[in-house]
Protein backbone atom coordinates (compact mmCIF):
# COMPACT_ATOMS: atom_id res chain seq x y z
CA UNK A 1 0.00 0.00 0.00
CA UNK A 2 1.09 3.45 -0.38
CA UNK A 3 -0.47 5.19 2.13
CA UNK A 4 -0.84 9.27 2.47
CA UNK A 5 -1.44 11.04 5.67
CA UNK A 6 -2.66 14.03 3.71
CA UNK A 7 -5.34 16.66 4.81
CA UNK A 8 -6.80 19.76 2.78
CA UNK A 9 -5.37 23.04 2.68
CA UNK A 10 -1.86 21.65 1.43
CA UNK A 11 1.41 24.51 1.66
CA UNK A 12 3.88 22.88 1.77
CA UNK A 13 4.35 18.76 2.34
CA UNK A 14 6.89 17.14 4.27
CA UNK A 15 7.56 13.87 3.04
CA UNK A 16 8.46 10.44 4.55
CA UNK A 17 9.53 7.92 2.27
CA UNK A 18 9.59 4.32 4.16
CA UNK A 19 10.21 0.97 3.11
CA UNK A 20 7.03 -0.78 2.98
CA UNK A 21 6.80 -5.01 3.11
CA UNK A 22 2.88 -5.44 2.68
CA UNK A 23 2.22 -8.28 1.18
CA UNK A 24 2.53 -6.59 -2.51
CA UNK A 25 5.81 -5.01 -1.12
CA UNK A 26 4.80 -1.64 -1.80
CA UNK A 27 6.49 1.35 -0.80
CA UNK A 28 4.65 3.40 2.15
CA UNK A 29 4.90 7.13 1.77
CA UNK A 30 3.17 9.32 3.89
CA UNK A 31 2.47 12.93 3.59
CA UNK A 32 2.06 15.07 6.68
CA UNK A 33 0.57 18.36 6.17
CA UNK A 34 0.80 21.11 8.69
CA UNK A 35 -2.19 22.41 9.93
CA UNK A 36 -4.28 19.23 9.56
CA UNK A 37 -4.71 16.90 12.17
CA UNK A 38 -3.38 13.87 11.17
CA UNK A 39 -5.91 11.65 12.84
CA UNK A 40 -9.21 13.59 10.95
CA UNK A 41 -8.15 13.11 7.25
CA UNK A 42 -6.24 10.22 5.80
CA UNK A 43 -5.78 9.62 2.18
CA UNK A 44 -4.62 6.48 1.32
CA UNK A 45 -3.49 5.41 -2.17
CA UNK A 46 -2.79 1.89 -3.13
CA UNK A 47 -0.77 0.19 -5.93
CA UNK A 48 -3.72 -2.42 -6.86
CA UNK A 49 -7.44 -2.36 -6.65
CA UNK A 50 -6.66 -5.92 -4.24
CA UNK A 51 -4.36 -4.00 -1.84
CA UNK A 52 -7.44 -1.34 -1.64
CA UNK A 53 -10.27 -3.76 -1.20
CA UNK A 54 -8.25 -5.58 1.05
CA UNK A 55 -7.27 -2.15 3.75
CA UNK A 56 -10.82 -0.86 3.03
CA UNK A 57 -12.29 -4.54 4.40
CA UNK A 58 -9.94 -4.11 7.45
CA UNK A 59 -10.99 -0.64 7.70
CA UNK A 60 -14.50 -1.33 8.09
CA UNK A 61 -14.52 -4.35 10.00
CA UNK A 62 -12.19 -2.65 12.40
CA UNK A 63 -14.11 0.42 13.05
CA UNK A 64 -17.61 -1.94 13.41
CA UNK A 65 -15.69 -4.02 16.20
CA UNK A 66 -14.71 -1.11 17.82
CA UNK A 67 -17.68 0.58 17.58
CA UNK A 68 -20.39 -2.37 18.28
CA UNK A 69 -17.77 -2.60 21.78
CA UNK A 70 -18.76 1.30 22.30
CA UNK A 71 -21.86 1.58 21.30
CA UNK A 72 -23.86 -2.15 20.80
CA UNK A 73 -24.55 -1.45 17.65
CA UNK A 74 -22.82 -0.02 14.01
CA UNK A 75 -25.31 2.11 11.94
CA UNK A 76 -23.88 2.61 8.40
CA UNK A 77 -24.81 4.47 5.73
CA UNK A 78 -23.93 2.33 1.53
CA UNK A 79 -23.63 3.71 -1.31
CA UNK A 80 -24.31 2.69 -4.51
CA UNK A 81 -22.24 2.40 -7.31
CA UNK A 82 -18.66 0.76 -7.80
CA UNK A 83 -18.22 1.02 -3.81
CA UNK A 84 -20.54 -1.90 -3.44
CA UNK A 85 -17.79 -4.50 -5.77
CA UNK A 86 -15.09 -2.67 -3.13
CA UNK A 87 -17.01 -3.97 -0.44
CA UNK A 88 -17.37 -7.19 -2.00
CA UNK A 89 -14.21 -8.28 0.05
CA UNK A 90 -16.05 -7.95 3.38
CA UNK A 91 -17.96 -11.30 2.23
CA UNK A 92 -14.85 -13.30 2.07
CA UNK A 93 -12.79 -15.20 4.73
CA UNK A 94 -11.93 -13.75 7.50
CA UNK A 95 -14.52 -10.83 7.61
CA UNK A 96 -17.93 -12.82 6.99
CA UNK A 97 -16.68 -14.70 10.30
CA UNK A 98 -15.12 -12.48 11.96
CA UNK A 99 -17.57 -9.06 11.27
CA UNK A 100 -20.54 -9.11 14.32
CA UNK A 101 -23.31 -8.87 11.23
CA UNK A 102 -25.97 -8.95 13.23
CA UNK A 103 -25.13 -5.76 14.94
CA UNK A 104 -24.83 -3.44 11.74
CA UNK A 105 -27.42 -0.70 10.63
CA UNK A 106 -27.53 -0.37 7.26
CA UNK A 107 -29.44 2.53 5.46
CA UNK A 108 -28.78 4.04 1.73
CA UNK A 109 -26.74 7.85 2.04
CA UNK A 110 -28.30 7.97 -1.62
CA UNK A 111 -31.23 5.81 -3.41
CA UNK A 112 -32.54 6.24 -7.15
CA UNK A 113 -36.40 5.86 -6.68
CA UNK A 114 -36.95 2.99 -8.39
CA UNK A 115 -38.08 -0.73 -7.60
CA UNK A 116 -36.35 -3.05 -5.40
CA UNK A 117 -35.75 -5.13 -8.26
CA UNK A 118 -34.76 -2.18 -10.92
CA UNK A 119 -31.29 -2.40 -12.31
CA UNK A 120 -30.68 0.84 -10.68
CA UNK A 121 -31.37 0.13 -7.28
CA UNK A 122 -29.11 0.92 -4.95
CA UNK A 123 -30.70 -1.43 -2.63
CA UNK A 124 -30.71 -4.47 -5.41
CA UNK A 125 -27.09 -3.60 -6.25
CA UNK A 126 -26.19 -4.23 -2.30
CA UNK A 127 -28.44 -6.73 -1.94
CA UNK A 128 -26.66 -8.75 -4.69
CA UNK A 129 -22.98 -8.07 -3.48
CA UNK A 130 -23.37 -7.78 0.13
CA UNK A 131 -26.35 -8.18 2.09
CA UNK A 132 -27.28 -11.47 0.39
CA UNK A 133 -24.17 -12.84 1.46
CA UNK A 134 -23.84 -12.10 4.86
CA UNK A 135 -25.78 -12.73 8.05
CA UNK A 136 -27.19 -9.00 8.35
CA UNK A 137 -30.76 -9.05 9.93
CA UNK A 138 -33.25 -7.97 7.68
CA UNK A 139 -35.21 -6.35 10.38
CA UNK A 140 -31.87 -3.69 10.32
CA UNK A 141 -31.62 -2.89 6.47
CA UNK A 142 -33.62 0.17 6.20
CA UNK A 143 -33.81 0.89 2.90
CA UNK A 144 -36.78 3.85 0.93
CA UNK A 145 -40.40 2.61 0.24
CA UNK A 146 -39.96 2.30 -3.56
CA UNK A 147 -44.17 3.05 -4.26
CA UNK A 148 -44.05 6.47 -3.56
CA UNK A 149 -42.52 9.42 -5.61
CA UNK A 150 -39.50 10.72 -4.65
CA UNK A 151 -40.66 13.86 -2.13
CA UNK A 152 -42.85 11.30 -0.08
CA UNK A 153 -39.43 8.88 -0.24
CA UNK A 154 -37.30 11.87 0.98
CA UNK A 155 -39.81 12.74 3.57
CA UNK A 156 -40.60 9.19 4.91
CA UNK A 157 -36.80 7.74 5.01
CA UNK A 158 -35.90 10.69 7.25
CA UNK A 159 -39.01 9.96 9.10
CA UNK A 160 -37.15 6.36 9.83
CA UNK A 161 -33.86 8.15 10.75
CA UNK A 162 -35.57 9.91 13.02
CA UNK A 163 -36.97 6.79 14.69
CA UNK A 164 -33.50 5.34 15.08
CA UNK A 165 -32.11 8.48 16.29
CA UNK A 166 -34.54 8.39 19.08
CA UNK A 167 -33.55 4.90 19.78
CA UNK A 168 -29.90 5.45 19.24
CA UNK A 169 -29.77 3.20 17.04
CA UNK A 170 -28.11 6.30 15.01
CA UNK A 171 -26.45 8.24 17.43
CA UNK A 172 -27.14 12.13 17.39
CA UNK A 173 -24.37 14.87 16.70
CA UNK A 174 -24.81 17.58 19.39
CA UNK A 175 -23.18 20.28 17.91
CA UNK A 176 -25.86 19.91 14.37
CA UNK A 177 -28.32 18.08 16.32
CA UNK A 178 -28.17 15.56 13.15
CA UNK A 179 -27.85 11.91 12.75
CA UNK A 180 -24.39 10.75 13.72
CA UNK A 181 -23.49 8.11 11.97
CA UNK A 182 -20.93 5.78 13.05
CA UNK A 183 -19.55 5.32 9.12
CA UNK A 184 -21.03 6.46 6.18
CA UNK A 185 -19.57 4.97 2.69
CA UNK A 186 -19.51 6.90 -0.68
CA UNK A 187 -17.89 6.66 -4.06
CA UNK A 188 -17.38 10.13 -6.09
CA UNK A 189 -18.71 10.26 -10.09
CA UNK A 190 -16.68 11.91 -12.33
CA UNK A 191 -18.19 15.51 -11.87
CA UNK A 192 -17.58 15.43 -8.62
CA UNK A 193 -20.87 14.21 -7.09
CA UNK A 194 -21.49 11.74 -3.29
CA UNK A 195 -24.48 10.42 -2.85
CA UNK A 196 -26.71 12.47 -5.07
CA UNK A 197 -25.35 15.62 -4.64
CA UNK A 198 -24.32 17.05 -8.18
CA UNK A 199 -22.54 20.43 -8.58
CA UNK A 200 -24.73 23.32 -8.97
CA UNK A 201 -27.69 20.99 -7.86
CA UNK A 202 -29.97 23.06 -4.98
CA UNK A 203 -29.83 19.68 -3.15
CA UNK A 204 -26.56 20.72 -2.65
CA UNK A 205 -27.17 23.81 -0.64
CA UNK A 206 -30.10 21.93 1.60
CA UNK A 207 -29.17 22.68 5.25
CA UNK A 208 -32.44 21.63 7.11
CA UNK A 209 -34.03 18.68 6.06
CA UNK A 210 -31.47 15.16 6.49
CA UNK A 211 -32.88 13.54 3.41
CA UNK A 212 -33.74 15.28 0.42
CA UNK A 213 -35.42 14.91 -3.08
CA UNK A 214 -34.43 15.55 -7.10
CA UNK A 215 -36.27 15.03 -9.40
CA UNK A 216 -34.37 15.65 -12.30
CA UNK A 217 -30.86 13.90 -11.63
CA UNK A 218 -27.57 15.56 -13.99
CA UNK A 219 -26.98 11.67 -14.49
CA UNK A 220 -29.91 9.22 -15.05
CA UNK A 221 -32.63 7.77 -13.39
CA UNK A 222 -33.65 11.39 -12.53
CA UNK A 223 -35.26 11.09 -9.18
CA UNK A 224 -33.33 10.30 -6.32
CA UNK A 225 -33.23 10.81 -2.57
CA UNK A 226 -30.08 11.93 -0.49
CA UNK A 227 -28.71 12.47 2.62
CA UNK A 228 -28.29 16.47 2.80
CA UNK A 229 -24.44 17.81 3.90
CA UNK A 230 -25.13 18.31 7.08
CA UNK A 231 -25.87 14.67 7.93
CA UNK A 232 -22.74 13.53 5.87
CA UNK A 233 -20.59 15.72 7.91
CA UNK A 234 -22.00 14.92 11.26
CA UNK A 235 -20.80 11.32 11.11
CA UNK A 236 -18.04 9.84 13.16
CA UNK A 237 -16.37 8.38 10.02
CA UNK A 238 -16.53 9.11 6.56
CA UNK A 239 -15.09 6.78 4.05
CA UNK A 240 -14.90 7.79 -0.01
CA UNK A 241 -13.54 5.50 -2.30
CA UNK A 242 -12.47 5.85 -5.71
CA UNK A 243 -10.73 4.05 -8.68
CA UNK A 244 -10.11 4.49 -12.62
CA UNK A 245 -8.35 7.23 -14.17
CA UNK A 246 -11.96 8.69 -15.68
CA UNK A 247 -12.06 10.23 -11.85
CA UNK A 248 -8.62 11.76 -11.53
CA UNK A 249 -9.21 15.05 -12.63
CA UNK A 250 -12.39 14.86 -9.86
CA UNK A 251 -10.05 13.49 -7.32
CA UNK A 252 -7.54 16.27 -8.07
CA UNK A 253 -10.16 19.08 -7.72
CA UNK A 254 -11.52 17.48 -4.45
CA UNK A 255 -8.08 16.84 -2.79
CA UNK A 256 -5.86 19.74 -4.10
CA UNK A 257 -4.86 22.99 -2.51
CA UNK A 258 -4.72 24.43 -6.47
CA UNK A 259 -8.24 23.62 -7.65
CA UNK A 260 -10.04 26.08 -7.77
CA UNK A 261 -11.08 28.90 -5.35
CA UNK A 262 -14.83 28.42 -6.18
CA UNK A 263 -14.11 24.48 -6.14
CA UNK A 264 -14.31 25.03 -2.49
CA UNK A 265 -17.67 25.75 -1.90
CA UNK A 266 -19.09 23.77 -4.90
CA UNK A 267 -17.37 20.67 -5.66
CA UNK A 268 -19.57 18.09 -4.15
CA UNK A 269 -17.16 16.21 -2.70
CA UNK A 270 -14.55 18.45 -1.92
CA UNK A 271 -17.43 19.69 0.60
CA UNK A 272 -16.90 17.02 2.42
CA UNK A 273 -15.32 17.73 5.53
CA UNK A 274 -16.92 16.11 8.96
CA UNK A 275 -17.04 18.48 11.37
CA UNK A 276 -15.91 16.20 14.18
CA UNK A 277 -15.39 12.82 12.41
CA UNK A 278 -12.78 11.58 10.02
CA UNK A 279 -12.04 11.18 6.63
CA UNK A 280 -10.59 9.00 4.66
CA UNK A 281 -10.33 8.50 0.84
CA UNK A 282 -9.56 5.46 -0.55
CA UNK A 283 -8.36 5.86 -3.83
CA UNK A 284 -6.31 3.56 -6.86
CA UNK A 285 -3.34 4.44 -8.40
CA UNK A 286 -5.43 5.83 -11.63
CA UNK A 287 -7.36 7.94 -9.33
CA UNK A 288 -4.83 9.37 -7.99
CA UNK A 289 -2.93 10.00 -10.80
CA UNK A 290 -3.33 13.79 -11.27
CA UNK A 291 -2.91 14.61 -7.75
CA UNK A 292 -0.74 17.66 -7.82
CA UNK A 293 -0.18 16.94 -3.68
CA UNK A 294 1.44 13.77 -4.35
CA UNK A 295 3.86 13.98 -7.90
CA UNK A 296 6.79 12.05 -5.98
CA UNK A 297 4.26 8.91 -6.31
CA UNK A 298 4.25 8.67 -9.47
CA UNK A 299 8.26 9.26 -10.45
O1 LIG B 1 -25.22 7.81 -8.96
C1 LIG B 1 -24.43 7.44 -8.12
O2 LIG B 1 -23.12 7.64 -8.31
C2 LIG B 1 -22.17 7.65 -7.25
C3 LIG B 1 -20.83 7.30 -7.87
O3 LIG B 1 -20.97 6.03 -8.50
P1 LIG B 1 -19.73 5.28 -9.19
O4 LIG B 1 -20.31 4.06 -9.84
O5 LIG B 1 -19.14 6.24 -10.18
O6 LIG B 1 -18.79 4.93 -8.09
C4 LIG B 1 -22.57 6.69 -6.15
O7 LIG B 1 -21.70 6.82 -5.06
C5 LIG B 1 -24.00 6.96 -5.77
O8 LIG B 1 -24.41 6.16 -4.69
C6 LIG B 1 -24.87 6.66 -6.95
O9 LIG B 1 -26.24 6.81 -6.68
Amino acid sequence: MISLLALHNLNCCDVLREGGTSMTSTVLQKIVVPGWPEDKRQLKIYETSDDLTTDFADYVAQLSEQTVKERGVFAVAFSGGSLISVMGRLCEAPYNQTVDWTKWHILWADERVVGKNHVDSNYKLAKNGLLSKVPVLSSHVHSINDNLTAEEAAAEYEFVLRQLVKTRTVDVCESSDCPKFDLILLGMGPDGHVASLFPGHPALEQREDWVTYLTDSPEPPPERITFTLPVINSASNVAIVVTGEAKSMAVHRAIDDVAEESDAVTFPARMVQPTDGQLVWFLDRSAASRLQCAPQLFD
